[in-house]
């Protein structure tokens, strides 16, 4: 007999998850693996940076004392004592009009606290000439200017950019502390199902999701693990998950979630003993996503098999577990508001996800074209899912309306700053 399944909203179902979610283990990986991980510990200077006054510029290190009175009619002479690149230090102290040589990067000599630039200079027999007097500091960079030795530097929880990993290498941090990737196992359940390498036969069709949640995964910060696909058989679905479950951290299933015949992904979540944390979610596409938990607490995402319904489930629910288990602090996708450039017709009581291609050019978000449960083309062109809550009927053009970013950032095909002539 079929059971009436009671939707909850999109919160809801999202509150449920993150209220399961388990923080991973720590480990240590090299720096130049750490890209797109996330940090698992503060990061403290152990030194200034600079850690000590040094020259911005090629030219003279100086006492600016000595410079006093100098112009263009009254020029005044610096011997040069010294001559140094960067990673050197100079010995010498300069006294009286004397000054040390130096290239960008290098140490400032003892007694020197002004740097005049070689354009600044004029060239003359063992040293040089200014036309303009400098002030102590001038043209100097100095000791912790940019970094304080102790200071925090990086908090946990934030996902590591090669910028990050600019101020890891400053801070000497060269094993970094990340949480473990996880390991999610995919499943795709179907009997019509064929690789996506074969023609597919009469009644059958090419295995769409696998590849897409696979990449979904991998872009969430976490290891695919592609088991192979399994027909609408209850016996052989079972002896998968099983296997699926002792070899990986979550589990993402494909199809068979609703109330089909042989839909039995429900029942072997029951079978399994998971706690099923719902069923139906008052959205579209995607309302049959069910997500349970094992006893041991192991996520497992019953995901849609409509291509558009399945991208939308793991987005909401998979994709924010993922990143929160790694440990990531902003879990979940940006919001934005974007300008709808074409009418929307809405006639569902459910929230809809209009997979959607938003133009930051003009603001303006056009829906992907066919945009069912089932729509495959639309996944490629959307750039953002629009947000239309339930209750809301037919959307007018123009009309201000939500989006969840599906990516960072977008590029664009010419280095143009917006606003500026040439
Ligand atoms: N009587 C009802 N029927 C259906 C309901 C309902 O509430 N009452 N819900 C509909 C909704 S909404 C959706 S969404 C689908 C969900 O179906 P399942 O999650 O059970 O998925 P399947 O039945 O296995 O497949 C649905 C559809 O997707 C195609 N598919 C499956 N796997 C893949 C794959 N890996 N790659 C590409 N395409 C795939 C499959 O061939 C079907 O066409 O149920 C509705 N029915
Ligand atoms: O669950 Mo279905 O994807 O709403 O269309
Ligand atoms: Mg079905």
């Amino acid at each position: 007999m079929l059971t009436v399944r009671k939707p909850i909203s999109v919160e809801e179902a999202i509150e449920r998850c993150r209220a399961r979610v388990k923080l991973q283990d720590i480990q240590k990986i090299s720096l130049y693996e750490a890209e797109g991980r996330v940090l698992a510990s503060p990061v403290y200077a152990d030194q200034s940076l600079p850690p000590f006054d040094r020259s911005p510029y090629d030219g003279y290190a100086l006492r600016a004392g000595d410079t006093k009175g100098a112009s263009g009619e009254n020029r005044v002479y610096l011997k040069v004592i010294d001559h140094i690149g960067a990673g050197d230090v100079s010995e010498c102290i300069p006294g009286e009009k004397e000054a040390v040589r130096i290239m960008t990067g290098a140490k400032l000599p003892e007694a020197t606290d002004a740097v005049a630039m070689f354009e600044q200079a004029r060239e003359e027999k063992e040293g040089f000439s200014l036309r303009k007097t400098f002030v102590p500091g001038e043209n100097v960079s100095f000791a912790g200017e940019d970094v304080q030795e102790g200071e925090l530097l990086l908090e946990p929880g934030r996902t590591i950019t090669a910028g990050v990993i600019a101020l890891l290498a400053g801070a000497g941090v060269v094993e970094v502390p990340v949480y473990r990737k996880m390991k999610i196992g995919i499943i795709a359940t179907g009997s019509e199902l064929v690789d996506a390498g074969v023609f597919p036969p009469p009644g059958k069709i090419r295995d769409s999701n696998t590849p897409m949640i696979a990449a979904s995964v991998k872009e969430a910060g976490a290891e695919p693990v592609v088991f192979a696909g399994v027909k609408d058989e209850e016996e052989s679905l079972r002896k998968a998950v099983v296997q699926a479950l002792e070899e990986t951290d979550a589990l993402i299933t494909t199809g068979g979630v609703s109330v089909g015949d042989f839909d039995f992904m429900p029942a072997i979540y029951e079978w399994v003993g998971a706690e099923v944390l719902f069923n139906k979610v008052g959205m579209r596409p995607g309302s049959v996503t069910t997500v349970a938990v094992t006893e041991k607490g192991t996520f497992l995402f019953g995901l849609s098999g409509n291509p558009s319904a399945c991208f939308t489930g793991f987005e909401l629910f998979a994709r924010p577990v993922l990143r929160e288990s790694m440990g990531d602090r902003f879990p979940y996708r940006a919001f934005e508001y974007g300008r709808l450039k074409e009418s929307f017709p809405k006639k569902n009581p459910f929230t809809r996800f209009v997979r959607a291609e938003y133009d930051r050019s003009t603001g303006e978000v056009n829906p992907a074209g066919f945009n069912k449960s089932n729509a495959v083309a639309a996944l490629a062109k959307a750039n953002v899912l629009v947000i239309l809550r339930g209750g809301t009927s037919h959307i007018e053009k123009g009309e201000k309306v939500a989006m969840m970013m599906l990516r960072d950032t977008e590029g664009v095909d010419r280095w143009e700053i917006p606003g500026h002539s040439r």
